[in-house]
């Protein structure tokens, strides 16, 4: 109890506040926010490692956390996280907390909208719990007609989807205020403008854009590094490839869940039965008159077809771990598959900061005091 106490005291006398940016193996970096025991701070991002209670319990650090920083170093620009706040959300592939939406990025053309695959998009951003703000690029080319063809049925889906033309910096003023203040994901499939989009949203970040071939892609798809970017009008962008596989892993009664055509019918009326999948059962209050219907219907027959292949197999597809969900049922999951990082750098930081965050790989995850990192980049 006293040590407690004590621990408060110290930590209200002198705690400095702020929310880990990025992680690499048990190193963070954090940025900080002023408070009023230190209104002006001398820089504004400290790299941390973990106190050893955090360790002792168990405590995580992910991107995204709130946390509490103890003993800055401010000519080394370093600290320790002594505290992690309670998480408002928690996102495990990619690792974020506290993240408040998704930020689902289409093309209206190149690549042509595909409905089933926005559909896959939308189910799995539906999964996180979180809000989905259903973004629709390159408006710039398509007729007015087409634009609201896509408008009139998104809107059917249940979307209001917001459209904008990157290139001819058309709509993007009008999203800011949507991403002000917040922590939002970025997902969507390979050439809709993400990068783009980013680009145009926070120019320091400078993402390599339309590097297309696979090689330079490895940068920033490796499902290791998450890193959250700072909007000029306040808020914070992951921008993390973790999420651009619309793999699919539910039961069938959450993935009903996921569409709000049939939210919407069952806040009207109730289906006969508790565990009704809307196909036909008696006194199912389901309509199967909507367009997403045969969508849901072939999700739903994977989602089954998923967890009769995770419990029959005794030695599970190589492809896939088995994962116990909240629900207790068994669940198959597709392995992520280990990817090299590459050297790039998107934004100037301090030397120390790139070593963190390029040099350091995958293979250093034991390392986690300071003694360790001065080792290692002596040794380098
Ligand atoms: N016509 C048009 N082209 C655009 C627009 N925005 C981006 N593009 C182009 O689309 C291509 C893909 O853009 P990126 O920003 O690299 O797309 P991405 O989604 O980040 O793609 P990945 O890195 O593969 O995930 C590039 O050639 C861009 O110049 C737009 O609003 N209109
Ligand atoms: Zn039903």
């Amino acid at each position: 109890m006293a040590s407690s106490a004590v621990d408060s005291l110290e930590l209200t006398s002198a705690t400095l506040l702020g929310t880990v940016i990025a992680v690499q193996a048990n190193y963070y970096l954090v940025k900080l926010q002023p408070t009023l025991e230190y209104p002006s701070l001398p820089v504004t991002e400290l790299l941390c490692t973990r106190r050893a209670r955090l360790k002792k319990v168990g405590q995580q650090v992910m991107v995204g956390d709130h946390v509490e920083v103890e003993q800055p170093d401010w000519a080394g620009q370093r600290g320790a996280i002594a505290a992690v706040h309670p998480r408002s959300t928690q996102l495990d592939r990619p690792p974020v907390a506290n993240a408040d939406q998704i930020l689902l990025v289409f093309a209206i053309a190149e690549p042509a909208l595909d409905c089933h695959q926005l559909t896959r998009f939308l189910v799995k951003a539906e999964l996180t719990g979180l809000q989905i703000c259903l973004c629709l690029n390159k408006q710039d080319l398509v007729t007015a007609a087409v634009q609201t063809n896509w408008q009139q049925r998104l809107i059917q889906w249940g979307y209001q989807p917001q459209f904008i033309s990157v290139q001819a910096q058309r709509g993007v003023d009008a999203l800011k205020p949507h991403l002000q203040d917040r922590i939002t994901v970025v997902s969507g499939p390979s050439g809709v403008g993400k990068s783009s989009l980013i680009n145009t949203l926070i120019p320091a970040a400078q993402l390599r854009v339309n590097a297309v071939s696979g090689k330079l892609g490895r940068g920033r798809h490796t499902t290791r590094h998450v890193e959250l970017f700072d909007l000029p009008q306040g808020g914070l962008l992951a921008d993390t490839p973790g999420f651009n596989q619309p793999d699919i892993t539910c039961t069938p009664t959450e993935l009903a869940n996921c569409f709000p055509e049939i939210r919407a019918q069952l806040a009207e009326h109730r289906c006969q039965f508790a565990d009704c999948l809307h196909r036909g059962e008696p006194g199912c209050a389901v309509s199967q008159d909507w367009e997403r219907y045969t969508d849901y219907r072939q999700i739903l027959e994977d989602c089954e077809t998923q967890a009769q292949a995770a419990h029959d197999s005794a030695t599970p597809d190589e492809a896939f771990k088995l994962k116990i969900a909240d629900d207790g049922q068994l669940q198959a999951e597709p392995r992520l598959q280990a990817k090299k990082y590459r050297r790039v750098s998107r934004r100037s930081r301090k030397q120390s900061l790139e070593d963190l965050r390029y040099e350091l790989d995958g293979n250093l995850d034991q390392l986690d005091t300071w003694e360790d990192l001065d080792a290692f980049s002596e040794y380098e």
